[in-house]
């Protein structure tokens, strides 16, 4: 087990708004770590300074990303009814990276892995823009796993789905993470899963973050978004 991520006094605001401060933590390169914090806690903010560091390489000097191949789901987006590619076409995207129209053996097996493992084998040929809501989110994600990243990020993948369907993408993600060895990021505002199925939570709170094991999650991190559900209803 290696450092992954580093961040060192990290500060983040937004002109005179103070989102984070003097963040500091280290993640391992092959554990799943889940982000929470209220809206407005500077998940999204820190993910994106995250990346800005691994990919451009000339981020925050307050981030450390030690991965060789990185991939990001954002926040569901619908591409659309005119969308005209299949689940599959659309996941094969995701490694087309070399510049040749077509995927050579090694590039095939890993898309049909990748949609293998979020169940989507059976809907391959599916045009996605016919695709449910949450067969659409496992094809991102599937479009991302396709690249067999050692770092995965997922910004709310479940915000779409109900219960069922969120345990079983948790399985689905918890697999690949372990069959893998990688580091997985993973902001939730559903924390009915992560004492189980976690390995750390990053949980961002007044400008600040605690990192502790999933299991031991404080009761004042758990997501108060059910309690405003039986509010509303
Ligand atoms: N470009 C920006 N300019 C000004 N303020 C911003 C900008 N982006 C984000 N903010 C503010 O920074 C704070 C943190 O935003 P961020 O999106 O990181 O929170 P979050 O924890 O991801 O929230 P949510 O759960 O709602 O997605 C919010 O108060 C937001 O309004």
């Amino acid at each position: 087990m290696t450092e992954q991520i580093q961040v060192r006094h990290f500060q983040a605001a937004f002109g005179k708004k103070i989102i984070l401060k003097d963040l500091s933590f280290s993640l391992p390169n092959d554990q799943l770590t889940v982000v929470l914090g209220e809206n407005g806690a500077g998940k999204t903010t820190l993910i994106r300074a995250i990346l800005q560091a691994a990919l451009t390489k000339k981020g925050d000097a307050a981030i450390q990303v030690n991965a060789q191949k990185i991939a990001y789901v954002p926040q569901f987006r619908d591409l659309g009814a005119d969308y005209p590619l299949s689940i599959q076409a659309f996941v094969s995207l995701g490694i087309r990276d070399h510049g040749l129209p077509w995927l050579s053996k090694k590039e095939k097996k890993a898309v049909q892995d990748a949609l293998q493992r979020v169940d989507l084998t059976e809907l391959a040929d599916l045009p996605l823009a016919k695709a449910s809501g949450g067969q659409k989110q496992r094809a991102y994600i599937a479009q991302a796993l396709a690249k067999q990243p050692d770092l995965l990020i997922l910004d709310e993948p479940t915000s779409a789905l109900d219960s069922q369907h969120t345990r079983a993408l948790v399985q689905q993600i918890r697999q690949v993470q372990q069959d893998w060895q990688i580091g997985v990021l993973w902001i939730s505002h559903d924390t009915t899963w992560v004492r189980k199925s976690a390995d750390n939570f990053l949980w961002l709170h007044d400008q600040t973050a605690s990192l502790g094991v999933a299991k031991d999650l404080p009761v004042e991190a758990e997501s108060k978004h059910q309690e405003e559900v039986k509010h509303v209803f």
